[in-house]
């Protein structure tokens, strides 16, 4: 289990409280239940990187470059050396910028990784395209390599690019910039929007996702998990709640079904921000989903 809490991919503080609440909500107990070997790895622990602006940046449209840079290639440090030991990664976040680190240590080891992005944002802009300038708007673009060499950040350099398009689906979506609806369509990505959902079901369009991006149903799987996915009814406490989104249970399928598999090697839970609550229920509600998202995907319903 790595904890990546960190918002300096966006401008919303509390977001890095989310490995805290995780764990207060008993996660590492749950999961040694379910007969997982535990271990807690913390890449930024006594880190004292700067949260600043980077007001002299060279890029001005994009924020805290430096930041997220050093952040994330920290993360990706510590998950490259647990992937030594061929453990299961399991990523809590944190905005989801930290899936840059996580998704590009995971990809070193498994070159032939195909990824299921679960969220009602692609987050594949580029520096040219974002319009927030939020990095975590933008990790997918990074891992994909799409940027133009000349507009990358330096700090943000070190990812190598090499996720590919056709590994790639998503699930979930439901506010996509406009300009990422046109990488999404260059790039002949696989997106499942929430209209695919509603007119096929949940159980139909995780199977085209997986036969999309795993034909041979032999490769390893990473899913990376942004709970806005799931309608703010069932998680409030979230950085961009967009509604109209999964219920609870059809995220907890997604992660359920992708356990079955027996493919999967690595998990990103991001997003849960308990300062966003307005109320005690709500940081509950959300903070057990993203327990729930875990144990889902660590077997928990598997009988
Ligand atoms: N990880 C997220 N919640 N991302 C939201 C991104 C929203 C918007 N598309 C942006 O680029 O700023
Ligand atoms: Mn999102
Ligand atoms: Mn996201």
């Amino acid at each position: 289990m790595v904890l990546a809490p960190f918002s300096g991919g966006q401008l919303k503080y509390g977001v890095e409280k989310g490995p805290d609440f995780l764990l207060k909500h008993g996660l590492e107990k749950d999961l040694v239940e379910l007969g997982w070997d535990v271990t807690i790895t913390e890449p930024l622990k006594g880190k004292n990187l700067a949260d600043s602006n980077d007001a002299d940046s060279e890029f001005p449209t994009v924020k805290k470059p430096t930041l997220v840079g050093e952040t994330t290639h920290l993360i990706n440090q510590t998950i490259t050396d647990s992937l030594k030991d061929d453990k299961f990664i399991l990523t809590l976040g944190g905005d989801h910028s930290i899936a840059m680190g996580s998704i590009s240590a995971v990809l070193e080891k498994y070159d032939d990784l195909c990824l299921l992005w679960i969220d009602a944002h692609a987050d594949i802009n580029t520096v040219e395209s974002t319009e927030s300038g939020n990095l975590h708007g933008c990790p997918v673009s990074f891992l994909m390599g799409v940027n133009p060499p000349d507009k990358i950040p330096k700090s943000l350099s070190w990812i190598k690019g090499n996720l590919k398009p056709n590994r790639i689906a998503y699930i979930g979506l439901r506010d996509v910039d406009e300009g990422e609806k046109k990488i999404l369509k260059e790039n002949n990505i696989k997106a499942f929007s929430m209209y695919h959902i509603d007119r096929f079901g949940i159980n139909k369009v995780i199977e085209m996702a997986l036969q999309a991006i795993n034909p041979t149903g032999k490769s390893p799987l990473m899913c990376s998990f942004d709970v806005d996915a799931i309608d703010p009814l069932y998680v409030p406490a979230t950085g961009t709640p967009v509604r109209g989104g999964l219920t609870l249970r059809e995220g907890l399928f997604l992660t359920e079904r992708l356990a079955e598999t027996g493919n999967l090697v690595a998990l990103d839970v991001v997003e849960c921000n308990p300062d966003l609550a307005q109320n005690e229920t709500h940081v509950l509600d959300t903070i057990s989903a993203g327990c729930a998202i875990a144990r889902c995907a660590l077997g928990e319903t598997l009988l």
